[in-house]
């Protein structure tokens, strides 16, 4: 493909509103640092977007916004026709998002069952005063989550080390523990934060594989930050692309993988 076509193919372009995840003009500084500056872009439904860029280019802060752990100076995130800024953090699950964490965020000294009940747990209804009461919807509520965190570790072939702590697990199995977690909530978009990190090439070519088949059996929307293009590029529908806080590309992995200013923008860049 010749390089101003390329060009053309992932010039950033204006925000498609009815998009599942609409990220418009977002903007945050961390006092003179502009993390973020004026960025947009849409996931669609069940889409998978790879987010790259070097160090420093305002990833994470991004994956913050969307988690409403940050709250951006200027711009707007719409998820599913609603948006983010109306919610507190902690409603965040309950609108359809899940997030995992680069270092892996588990409970160490808790089992892969329990850990997977948990992430179930951050929408079951009742809270604590039905349980404490063990009214009866409250012990139907615990049935349906058992199920639930039943059928993830079949999903997720964990049975073998369902009673484990999950502390004493190799990382990569950890890794696959956290990625259930997220899923009990049945998100419609999975943020992913460096899931390859850590992981040896074997285990990066297993979760490639993996990120698609959740893709193919959930039908999940997933945004992906991660360093390991090659997995970038074997797995998402979509990239973008940051430099200094600036969307430089967005568009098919193939034609971002060969634009120019990519190309310009991880010269030097040994990652
Ligand atoms: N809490 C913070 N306080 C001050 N500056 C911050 C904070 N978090 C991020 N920054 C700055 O904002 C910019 C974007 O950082 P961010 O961590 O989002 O980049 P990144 O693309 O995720 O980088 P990496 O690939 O290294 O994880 C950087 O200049 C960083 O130093």
């Amino acid at each position: 493909m010749e390089l101003a076509e390329a060009r053309a193919e992932t010039e950033p372009r204006a925000v498609d509103r009815a998009a599942l995840l609409a990220v418009d003009g977002v903007t945050l500084r961390f006092g003179g640092v502009t993390a973020l500056q004026d960025v947009s872009f849409a996931v669609q439904a069940g889409a998978i977007c790879g987010l790259i860029g070097p160090n420093g280019a305002g990833k994470t802060t991004l994956f913050n916004c969307i988690s409403r752990l940050y709250d951006p100076h200027a711009g707007t995130i719409v998820f599913d026709g609603r948006r983010l800024a109306r919610f507190a953090r902690h409603e965040i699950a309950a609108l359809g998002i899940a997030r995992t964490f680069q270092n892996v965020a588990l409970f160490a000294t808790m089992t892969t069952r329990d850990n997977v009940r948990v992430g179930a747990h951050a929408l079951a209804r009742g809270g604590f005063l039905a349980n404490a009461l063990a009214l009866p919807f409250a012990a139907r509520e615990e049935r349906r989550l058992t199920e639930r965190a039943e059928a993830l570790i079949e999903e997720f072939r964990l049975g073998r080390v369902a009673d484990r702590p999950v502390g004493e697990l190799p990382f990569a199995l950890r890794k696959r523990v956290e990625l259930a977690r997220a899923l009990a909530i049945e998100p419609k978009l999975l943020l992913l934060d460096e899931p390859a990190a850590g992981l040896n090439h074997e285990e990066v070519d297993g979760l490639a594989d993996e990120i698609r088949a959740i893709r193919e059996r959930r039908g999940v929307a997933i945004l992906l930050v991660e360093h390991h293009m090659n997995l970038v590029m074997r797995v998402s529908d979509q990239v973008v692309a940051l430099e200094f806080g600036r969307v430089i590309a967005d568009g098919p992995p193939e034609a971002v993988r060969t634009d120019p200013e990519v190309a310009r923008a991880y010269l030097g860049s040994a990652r």
